[in-house]
């Protein structure tokens, strides 16, 4: 059956609406549904040179048809004001929201499959007076789900996250045991049924430089991290770890896993982006729904030029279309 996908474009000023406009001269199985404002859609292809483009307003109790090349299907939102590429405007962030809000109920309800998301800029929502840390953490509240995992992957590399976007200085108050164990759940169980890995071979990294030494660099890595390791071992699971982290991305581990477990942000995310940016896919893991994402963020210096890249945003919903395909078949 056709799966339908729902895009949001994020921020109205970055490069998500170029994005969104590039998806009507691509081929998908799935229906490509933009929730967006068409006004601004219009106007950034004007802008672009893709007018030619037609958007077809849709409502989402029709059953999902392909999509069409040429063609681009819109469910309609308003934009809380004019929006010019690259000039943030907090009297947007509602519509933002919004356009999440929308794609997420609609996936809750079962009139579509999965939702793709493009990049928001977290700093403008916050400015409107809304608390706003990141898609990941706004999905899992929306969706009432008690732990959710980041992770970004290519073909070669899938890097998941103990700690989403929390301050560094937070991080390692934040590693404890019922983190690990959630986060490990989460994860062992998403690489078994998303990805098909029935033994999923899982490197751990370590919190403190090198692992900690034995103790003499910190604890956390033999008192927290080693215990959660032996218990998925003692199951018979391939997990290896805590190891160092500046030598766990190195050829020789990673020709031997699956998936890699970083315990922050920055100490996965530099590795994923440097060896994939644009061919990455972020993905959240533990969710009801399925909900995919780009790689990349707003690059407001590109919005409006046509020089953005569209390879993440492909890659997501390509993605999107394969979960959605895996979760039906699970399902029946
Ligand atoms: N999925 C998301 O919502 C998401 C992901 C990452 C960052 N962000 C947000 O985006 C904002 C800007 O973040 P940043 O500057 O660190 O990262 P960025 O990814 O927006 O930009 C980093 C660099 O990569 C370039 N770039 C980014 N995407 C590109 C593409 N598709 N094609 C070609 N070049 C591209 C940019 O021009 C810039 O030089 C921040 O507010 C951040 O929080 C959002
Ligand atoms: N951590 C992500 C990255 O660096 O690509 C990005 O900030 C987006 O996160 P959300 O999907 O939670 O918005």
């Amino acid at each position: 059956m056709t799966k339908r996908i729902l895009v949001t474009p994020g921020e109205p000023a970055g490069i998500g609406p170029d994005l969104c406009l590039s998806l009507a001269q691509h081929h998908f199985d799935s229906e490509i549904i933009l929730v967006a404002d068409p006004e601004m859609l219009k106007m950034r292809a004007l802008l672009l040179g893709l007018d030619l483009i037609q958007l077809q307003q849709v409502d989402l109790n029709s059953a999902p048809q392909p999509h069409q090349p040429g063609t681009l299907k819109v469910l309609p939102v308003s934009c809380g004001a004019n929006c010019e590429p690259g000039k943030l405007n907090p009297q947007n962030a509602g519509y933002i929201l919004k356009t999440l809000d929308i794609a997420i109920d609609a996936c809750l309800n079962n009139q579509a499959d999965a939702v793709t998301t493009g990049p928001v800029n977290k700093a403008v929502i916050n400015d409107a007076g809304i608390p706003f840390t990141g898609h990941t953490e706004y999905f899992q509240q929306r969706c009432h789900t008690d732990r959710v995992v980041m992770m970004l992957a290519t073909e070669e590399l899938k890097v998941a996250l103990a700690t989403t976007h929390i301050p560094l200085r937070k991080v390692a108050d934040a590693i404890t045991p019922e983190l690990l164990e959630e986060v490990m759940d989460v994860l062992m169980h998403s690489l078994q049924t998303d990805f098909g890995l029935e033994k999923p071979r899982l490197l751990v990294a370590g919190l403190n430089p090198h692992a900690g030494e034995s103790g003499h660099l910190g604890s956390e890595d033999e008192e927290i991290i080693a215990p959660v390791i032996q218990q998925w071992r003692e199951l018979g699971f391939p997990v290896t770890g805590p190891l160092p982290a500046d030598t766990l991305y190195a050829r020789h581990w990673l020709d031997q896993a699956d998936a890699t477990l970083a315990m922050y942000h920055d100490q996965g995310l530099p590795v994923l982006k440097y060896s994939g940016f644009g061919r990455a896919l972020n993905i959240t893991l533990g969710l009801p729904i399925i909900r995919t994402s780009v790689d990349h963020g707003t690059a407001l210096d590109l919005a409006g030029t046509g020089h953005a890249n569209n390879g993440s945003l492909l890659v997501a919903i390509h993605y999107a279309e394969k979960m959605a395909a895996n979760r039906a078949r699970h399902a029946n």
